[in-house]
């Protein structure tokens, strides 16, 4: 069954104060559920980094509430102590370039984290090679990130921000660096990433190519967030 993994109540920020204060995210309201993926859309500038981050819990707000699987995390402030903890343990990074650790290989940049979450070895590294087959790469486990393509270190980067088995996975420009057809094999596996093991996503794209793939539309215009009819 569908449950809430992302509410945000009138959800702000601001950046600097006085004369140079900028406003950044004004009053925003939604909830995502699990199963959904979501598009952001938005214009330079509009503050949907600033809207990811802050449900990342990268970025503090300054104002709002917001509840990530039924835990409140911040609410006129940090309500949780350490906000990396949750980071490592409900959410999924994936960012326009992936990011991957150079001098780690393929296995080590996905199981780092779930070891620091106290994942044993053996059970990371099993993981690590099921995800990489899950996502078409399995034969990449023992390479270095500068052994991989641009398409296999997205999929790989994919394989590691699925390693904590997170809830939420936030994604910023995804298939940015990648041609078309292989943008939208990584968006149809994010897809059923989302509806098979019930994560919910939210990707900010500027490709309109990508809007069939997704449940749901948000649009930030100059700080608003609102809701767009996916036709
Ligand atoms: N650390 C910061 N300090 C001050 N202002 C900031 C900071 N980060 C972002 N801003 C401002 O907040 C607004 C929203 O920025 P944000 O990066 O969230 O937009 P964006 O929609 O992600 O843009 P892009 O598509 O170019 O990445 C912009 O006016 C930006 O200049």
């Amino acid at each position: 069954m569908k449950h809430s993994v992302i509410k945000c109540e009138g959800i702000e920020k601001t950046y600097g104060s006085g004369d140079s204060a900028v406003l950044a995210i004004k009053k925003a309201d939604f909830e995502i559920y699990s199963g959904e993926t979501v598009a952001l859309l938005g214009p330079s500038g509009s503050g949907k980094t600033t809207l990811i981050t802050m449900i990342g819990c990268i970025t503090e707000p300054s104002g709002g509430k917001l509840t990530l699987s039924g835990e409140c995390v911040y609410d006129s402030g940090w309500t949780i102590p350490d906000t990396r903890k949750i980071r490592r343990e409900k959410i999924g990074f994936i960012f326009q370039s992936h990011n991957l650790i150079p001098f780690l290989n393929v296995r080590e940049n996905i199981t780092l984290v779930p070891q620091m979450n106290g994942v044993g070895v053996n059970e990371a590294n099993t993981k690590a090679v099921e995800l990489l087959e899950y996502l078409g790469v399995g034969d990449k486990l023992e390479k270095m990130p500068s052994e991989l393509s641009g398409g296999q270190s997205q999929r790989v980067a994919i394989a590691r921000s699925l390693a904590n088995n997170p809830q939420i996975i936030l994604a910023d420009e995804p298939t940015a660096a990648l041609d078309s057809q292989r943008a939208l094999s990584v968006m149809e596996l994010l897809r059923s990433l989302a509806h098979e093991h019930d994560v919910a996503i939210i990707v900010v794209t500027h490709d309109e190519r990508m809007l069939p793939l997704f449940d749901r539309i948000l649009r930030v215009e100059d700080g608003v967030v609102l809701e767009m009819a996916n036709s």
